[in-house]
């Protein structure tokens, strides 16, 4: 039988990632790849409409309001996209028993904990984006059983905006950098996460719930920063500085490394947030 497979947000970096590494696959699994323009998932008509013209097995979705400096000023569409708009794919997902696979954020904790957190860990985001985010899980939670949200962390990868970008910019130009060595959490490779994803949908896993897949280890935004700029030979890592603070609308969470022990038990493989990204450098930068 194939499994057919939705994903939503298909112009942002997580789903050009699945869409790289698993739309021709040997599990006979068939992926639709939708943008906000084919399917505005603030939509309701639209989600009734693809969902009852068509029959799929499970939605990945990978549409949200990413911006966590603009959501402090735009709460409404924050909401909008990641609370409401979720509400009404969980309720489309149900009435037509399609399994959601849900992606989450770290910003979802207030960063007060110092050990990795549990799924179970009380959640009390600090910024308007986490908030959002938190409500969605929340509405689905609610509202279906077959969901599995995804929590995961500092993604980045060859497309779109990530930090891992903005910092090879910088060291090509040779720019000075400041940045902070306050927040600790784990960056996570978006090859890495679809594969995670790719690991719940064909092992037909009912265990349904919440789960934290993020790279493996720990770091601050500098560290993350001081690895990346190694490979760049022509960069003067002097110009490279460690700062306490940054000046931002958003509060992010002081600590925010997930505990990944449970994922594991879908998918055996992780490697240390260094090698992950040491492959996505060699392979794509230098
Ligand atoms: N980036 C990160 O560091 C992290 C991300 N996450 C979560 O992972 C998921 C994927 O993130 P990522 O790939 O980085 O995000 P991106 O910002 O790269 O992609 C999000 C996509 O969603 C689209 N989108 C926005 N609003 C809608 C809408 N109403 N209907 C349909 N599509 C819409 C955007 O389209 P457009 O660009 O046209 O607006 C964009 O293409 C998100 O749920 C995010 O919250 C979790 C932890 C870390
Ligand atoms: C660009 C820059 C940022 N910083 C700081 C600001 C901030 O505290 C931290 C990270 O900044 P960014 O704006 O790149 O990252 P941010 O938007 O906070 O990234 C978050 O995105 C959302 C979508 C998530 O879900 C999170 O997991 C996380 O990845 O680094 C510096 O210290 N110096 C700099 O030059």
């Amino acid at each position: 039988m194939i499994t057919k497979v939705l994903v939503t947000g298909s112009n942002g970096q997580l789903a050009k990632t699945i869409k790289d590494l698993f739309e021709k696959n040997e599990d006979a699994l068939e992926f639709t790849f939708v943008n906000k323009k084919q399917f505005d998932i603030t939509n309701t008509e639209e989600i009734e409409n693809v969902f009852s013209k068509n029959e799929f097995h499970f939605c990945v979705n990978c549409a949200a309001y990413t911006n966590v400096e603009g959501a402090e000023d735009d709460e409404e569409n924050a909401f909008k996209v990641n609370a409401e708009a979720v509400k009404n794919l969980a309720e489309g997902c149900k009435k037509h028993d399609v399994t959601l696979i849900h992606i989450s954020t770290d910003y979802v904790f207030d960063g007060k904990a110092n050990t990795p957190y549990l799924e179970t860990d009380n959640t009390n985001p600090i910024s308007v984006y986490g908030k959002s985010k938190l409500q969605g899980e929340q509405y689905i939670q609610q509202i279906m059983n077959n969901y599995f949200i995804v929590r995961t962390s500092w993604l980045y990868s060859y497309h779109g905006k990530n930090f891992l970008k903005t910092i090879i910019s910088k060291a090509q130009e040779n720019a000075d950098l400041n940045i902070i060595t306050s927040q600790k959490g784990t960056p996570t490779n978006c090859i890495d996460l679809s594969a995670f994803i790719y690991a719940i949908i064909t092992t037909k896993s009912s265990a349904y719930g919440i789960y934290h897949y993020t790279g493996k280890g720990e770091t601050t935004w500098y560290g993350f920063a001081k690895q990346i700029v190694k490979y760049f030979n022509n960069y003067d890592v002097s110009k490279l500085k460690p700062i306490k603070s940054f000046k931002t609308k958003a509060e992010r969470p002081i600590y925010s490394v997930l505990n990944n022990s449970k994922a594991l038990q879908i998918i055996s493989k992780q490697d240390t947030w260094e090698e992950s990204l040491d492959q996505t450098i060699k392979k794509y930068f230098i």
